[in-house]
């Protein structure tokens, strides 16, 4: 079920435009427009429903602001759109523990606010370490950081920090503050630096002097940022979403360089990463396989490439449902590769041997037409092999699956594992 988002918003054009916005964002937006009409919406309501609320600064029966503070009370991170923005409103604004504001004559602010809700969904899976000696200073620094939906630990000394990042792992972002006592901060960050990449862990030093030299000190230490307390919450909020949004930006672009295209598999580049990796630890046994469909050509020829490549997607589902435990890719035309690693022959050759069957038994559905296929698969056993040896073992196989008749498993185990 799809989070909700409160709309408290007196204009019929903005709620509109609001309630699309909401519903392009993937959530389910509750529409109001007023206090007492949200008051009696969310009493029947739980606030761990709800992603955020959106309320109009000023509404006929609540001029000042009282429905942000409804909304805040409730325990929903409130975001607050606002039509006048002099300095006063802003400071009201502010002053409340709400996520953001967003001007409401501005057309861009409303692709902010998209952004704002996207931010705010997958903040929920984000952990954050605050570390530092002040309690005070940590709980909210850490409050600031909750209103966006992070996930937050706190703690006073690097030592607790190290723990945290032991037992927590998706922690992305790390604020630490310049007067830690158990070690000095910036011998921290660069010994967290030899572990975590900056786009692994964003490391955001703290000071309360800015005009120490430790801004430039923290970033020669590893830190991807640095900020002076007290914070300006805006100029807190961008630092974070700048840091978090690159580690995002980064995962992206290495899951994209990873994965084949069309079958969301793990391409033949990343495959030889993983599989040297499992290979250090010289596993006492392991198995690798090709398979390859049959006579895929003809099913291009007679239906189209569009066909083809509904054939791939599904044969690449099996293959991942079946190999689950297997390290599987898309080494290219119609070609894959499962690694099988910590498995006997006899249970290699069981798992290839079934998954022949049930590419056999699942023809594919393209266009109301049934397409049948089949695949051969070469599969080498011998332990000891490197992963080129393998590779060049499993293809002779295959090309004896092919040559002996398609729809088979061909192996060299010796006879005794058959
Ligand atoms: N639809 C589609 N076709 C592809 C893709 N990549 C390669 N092909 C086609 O896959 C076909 C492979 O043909 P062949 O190598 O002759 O293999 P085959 O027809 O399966 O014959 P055998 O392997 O001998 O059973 C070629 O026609 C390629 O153009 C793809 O991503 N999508």
């Amino acid at each position: 079920m799809p989070m909700k988002v409160l709309i408290i918003e007196d204009s019929s054009t903005n709620i509109g435009l609001l309630k699309k916005l909401v519903e392009m964002a993937g959530l389910e937006a509750v529409l109001t427009t007023s206090l007492t009409a949200a008051r009696h919406v969310f009493i029947h309501s739980e606030p761990e429903d709800y992603l955020c609320a959106i309320v109009d600064y000023d509404l006929p029966d609540a001029p000042h602001g009282e429905a942000i503070d409804y909304a805040i009370n409730s325990y929903i991170p409130t975001i607050v759109s606002t039509g006048r923005l002099d300095e006063d409103i802003r400071h009201g604004v502010l002053s409340r523990d709400v996520v953001d504001y967003i001007p409401k004559e501005n057309a861009q602010m409303y692709d902010y606010l998209m952004r704002l809700l996207a931010r705010l969904q997958k903040n929920k899976h984000i952990s954050v370490i605050v570390v530092g000696p002040k309690r005070i200073e940590r709980k909210a620094t850490a409050a600031l950081l909750r209103r966006h939906n992070f996930i937050t630990f706190e703690c006073a000394t690097a030592r607790e920090a190290d723990n945290l990042l032991a037992e927590h792992t998706n922690v992305k972002l790390l604020f630490v503050n310049s007067a830690i006592e158990d070690q000095s901060a910036t011998q921290f960050v660069a010994g967290l630096r030899k572990r975590y990449s900056k786009e692994e862990l964003a490391i955001v030093g703290i000071t309360d002097d800015p005009n120490s030299l430790l801004a430039a000190r923290f970033i020669k230490s590893g830190a991807n940022d640095f900020i002076g307390r007290p914070y300006c919450h805006e100029e807190f909020l961008c630092r974070v979403n700048q840091n978090i949004e690159l580690i995002e930006n980064v995962e992206t672009i290495r899951r994209t360089a990873n994965t084949d295209y069309l079958t969301g598999l793990p391409n033949r580049r990343h495959f030889f990463y993983t599989v040297n990796k499992y290979q250090r630890n010289q596993p006492a046994h392991q198995a690798l396989a090709l398979v390859d469909l049959d006579f895929f050509k003809a099913i291009n020829d007679t239906h189209g490439h569009d066909a083809g490549d509904t054939v791939l997607q599904a044969t690449a589902k099996s293959i991942a449902l079946h190999c689950a435990d297997f390290i599987v890719a898309r080494f290219g035309g119609e070609e894959f590769c499962i690694y099988m690693p910590d498995v006997s022959a006899a249970e290699a050759i069981e798992a290839m041997q079934s998954l022949c069957s049930i590419i056999s038994s699942a023809p594919v559905q393209f266009n109301n037409i049934e397409l049948a296929v089949t695949a051969s698969i070469g599969l080498t056993t011998i332990p000891g092999h490197n992963i080129e040896l393998m590779l060049t073992h499993a293809d002779k196989l295959l090309y004896e699956a092919k040559q002996s008749g398609r729809n088979r498993v061909v192996h060299d185990a010796p006879l005794t594992t058959r």
